[in-house]
């Protein structure tokens, strides 16, 4: 069994032999890995690692960055998520992303729920999309905070209510994946231990990689690790064997915090 097969559940997204150029620079090194549904991912390691650029290649986000170029193959649910024939837009939906700092759009609570399925065409009535809001938001964990005031903006929210809005907006959609680029990092700790609580209970319906700095948050909400360090994979393997016994000596001097 290799690294990467260690899951025996099936992989949501695959990714294998992956390097990302930022123009001459190589920030990612030859990195394979699989996603899946049972078990939450994450990404750790010290800064300029590439976690998040490695994060963004699974959604294709590093499209964006004008210099950045992606090989190798990234599979989701089997289909080149990289082949000329992938709708970008669609790629997005079905992989959705949760960023560092929240970024609801400056427009109503219930709005930036609806935007989404709106775009996608999800909702047939003014009824199908009430549901799609109120099933996102109350999978989000944030229904009963803000059912009497949707019509307020999602920018008068806590930042801890903003994270847990911008995640009932990507469940929106329906996607398959969630991507999460270190999520709490501009939270306090109980908007911090809210939104670990939701990807326990998120788990199992989608397919969960975070990128996180915390290590105690990788081995709070995770069932595999994924250690980089210069931009390759250094060892990956479930969380507990990662925190207690890591094979590789770089792992452990990270998790030791000998470096990083
Ligand atoms: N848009 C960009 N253009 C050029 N280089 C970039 C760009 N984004 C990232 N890099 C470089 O790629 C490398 C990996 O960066 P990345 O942000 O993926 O690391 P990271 O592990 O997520 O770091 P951090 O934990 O600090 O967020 C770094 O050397 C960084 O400087």
């Amino acid at each position: 069994m290799t690294d990467t097969q260690l899951n025996n559940a099936t992989p949501k997204l695959s990714a294998r032999g992956v390097d990302v150029f930022y123009g001459q620079k190589q920030a990612i090194k030859d990195v394979s890995i699989d996603i899946d549904m049972e078990h939450v991912t994450a990404f750790i390691g010290p800064s300029g690692c590439g976690k998040s650029t490695f994060l963004r290649t699974m959604n294709r986000m590093n499209d964006t960055v004008s210099s950045a170029r992606v090989t190798g193959d990234i599979r989701l649910d089997g289909e080149d998520i990289y082949s000329p024939a992938m709708d970008v837009v669609q790629l997005r939906a079905r992989v959705g992303m949760v960023f560092q700092k929240p970024n609801p759009f400056p427009k109503s609570i219930y709005e930036n729920v609806a935007y989404g399925p709106r775009i996608h065409g999800l909702a047939a009535s003014k009824g199908d999309m009430d549901g799609i809001v109120e099933r996102s938001l109350t999978r989000a964990g944030l229904w009963n905070e803000v059912k009497d005031r949707l019509t307020d903006s999602g920018t008068a929210l806590s930042g801890g209510q903003q994270q847990r809005l911008c995640i009932a907006r990507a469940i929106a959609v329906d996607p398959e994946v969630i991507l999460m680029d270190e999520p709490c990092s501009a939270l306090d700790p109980i908007a911090t231990a809210k939104i670990e609580e939701l990807i326990h209970e998120l788990r199992g319906r989608y397919a969960i990689a975070i990128v996180t700095h915390n290590m105690q948050q990788a081995a709070r909400v995770s069932q595999r690790t994924a250690f980089f360090h210069l931009g390759t994979l250094v060892e990956y393997g479930r969380t507990s064997d990662i925190f207690t016994n890591p094979r590789q000596e770089r792992t452990k001097d990270y998790i030791t915090g000998r470096y990083g």
